[in-house]
């Protein structure tokens, strides 16, 4: 089996041409978690006019120096205070209400005394205390928000400050999630041998997807039957952009995936590439839609649904990167398995501002071992030339806590 580097499979997946103009308005209570497909540009300033930050009175600062200065009145938050203050006046004024004309200076209630409708200063302020100057947050025209960025809350409340009633966004791609293979067992199915086990692919790979944005659509487990495997799938791409199967794309007898796909109509864009785990990873394409068969193993999956998938979601929403790659400094010694380019569960920390590396309670096992990926773990990348690494050298770790 001929395998492909692993930058030439990740460059051949960037080449692929993926369907990404796909919009739709969604109210804005509804876009938490969607990807914008807008800039989002600021229509006014914020604040639009001068205002209050604080309670107390609207003041000429230069009169602050005055004996007393006379109050004309209140201008409670909300209220379209049309008075100007000339020299020797000031207006009730509170957190949040328009600045009256003429007045340059709040001086909060703590700082003076009342008397006969008069303030007296205590205790001066400078000059523009306590108003918010126009513009402060932001001015017309300011791109707030870039397109294909991920709507969280502060997203949401800034798009709420400019009346964003509605928010166009990018569509969810379709993505299909099946396992096959004969020994699992589906979630709550109750076991009928001992040799069965649970399938766990399925319900990680759908909340994966999930969370990088797609529409999942979950087709649960298959056994490795030719004839129900082929019909799946074909029913799947009916409304899938992306089918994602686990098992079957290996060299055992049962492994029957990779036989499947040609068969459907798919063209193999590449099966095999030089990757540990992940190594029988098959990426295919029918027309617009893409299958990619992943190896059964829990980790392999994992993995190759991060690597492979993920781009290919994020592509579909407008999205620049599907994770964040970092640079990072190994805080122990590592011994490199393989010839392969491996991609390895490991702890990151921040210490003084730079990224570390160790592998605390991560076991060295099969590509089974789905628990090393608890605990916020992120992935190690070691190229194929590398061999073991002395503690201290420079790695590259893919952070899987951004999606
Ligand atoms: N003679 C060879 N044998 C194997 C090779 C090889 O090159 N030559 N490669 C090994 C590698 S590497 C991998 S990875 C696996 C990939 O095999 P398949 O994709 O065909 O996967 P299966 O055989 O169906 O399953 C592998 C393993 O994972 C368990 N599994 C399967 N589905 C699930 C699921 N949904 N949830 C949890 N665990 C699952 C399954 O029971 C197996 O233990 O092939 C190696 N063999
Ligand atoms: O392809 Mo396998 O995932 O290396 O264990």
């Amino acid at each position: 089996m001929s395998l492909l580097s692993y930058e030439t499979s990740q460059n051949m997946l960037d080449l692929l041409h993926v369907n990404s103009g796909r919009t739709e308005n969604v109210a804005l209570s509804a876009s938490l978690g969607r990807v914008l497909a807008q800039d989002i540009v600021a229509e006014y300033n914020d604040p639009q006019f001068p205002t209050a930050s604080m309670d107390g009175y609207a003041v000429i600062h230069s009169d602050l120096e005055s004996k007393e200065i006379t109050i004309l009145g209140d201008n409670p938050a909300g209220s379209d205070e049309k008075r100007t203050i000339n020299s020797g006046e000031c207006i009730k004024t509170f957190t949040g209400s328009k600045m009256p004309h003429g007045a340059d200076t709040l001086i909060q209630i703590e700082n003076v005394s009342v008397n006969n409708g008069k303030i007296t200063v205590d205790e001066t302020v400078p000059r523009g205390n306590a108003v918010r100057p126009v513009g402060e947050g932001y001015r017309a025209g300011d791109v707030l928000i870039k397109k294909g960025t991920k709507i969280g809350f502060a997203e949401i409340g800034v798009m709420a400050a400019l009346n964003r009633v509605m928010v166009k966004v990018a569509i969810r791609p379709r993505v299909a999630v099946i396992s096959t293979g004969s020994e699992i067992l589906d979630l709550g199915v109750n076991s009928t041998n001992p040799s069965q086990i649970r399938s766990s692919n399925n319900y990680t790979l759908a909340a994966l997807f999930e969370q990088a944005g797609a529409d999942v659509v979950q087709l649960g487990t298959i056994g490795d039957e030719r004839d129900m495997i082929m019909e799946t799938f074909q029913n799947a791409l009916l409304s899938a952009d992306i089918l994602v199967s686990t098992g079957g794309v290996s060299v055992g007898d049962y492994d029957f995936v990779k036989d499947i796909v040609p068969r459907i109509g798919a063209e193999v864009v590449y099966k095999g590439v030089a990757i540990k785990p992940g190594k029988h990873i098959m990426v295919a394409q029918r027309e617009d839609k893409f299958i990619l068969a992943l190896p059964g193993f829990a980790y392999s999956s994992t993995v190759t649904a991060i690597l492979y998938v993920l781009p290919l979601i994020s592509k579909m929403l407008g999205r620049k990167s599907a994770y964040k790659t970092v640079a990072a400094k190994l805080g122990e010694k590592f011994r490199k398995r393989s010839r392969l380019t491996e991609f390895t569960a490991c702890n990151v920390a921040v210490e003084d501002g730079e990224y570390f590396v160790n592998f605390k309670d991560k076991k060295v096992g099969s590509s089974a071992i789905l628990t090393n990926m608890l605990d916020s773990s992120a992935l190690m990348i070691t190229g194929e030339d590398d061999g073991d690494l002395e503690q201290g050298t420079y790695v590259n770790v893919i952070l899987l806590d951004n999606f």
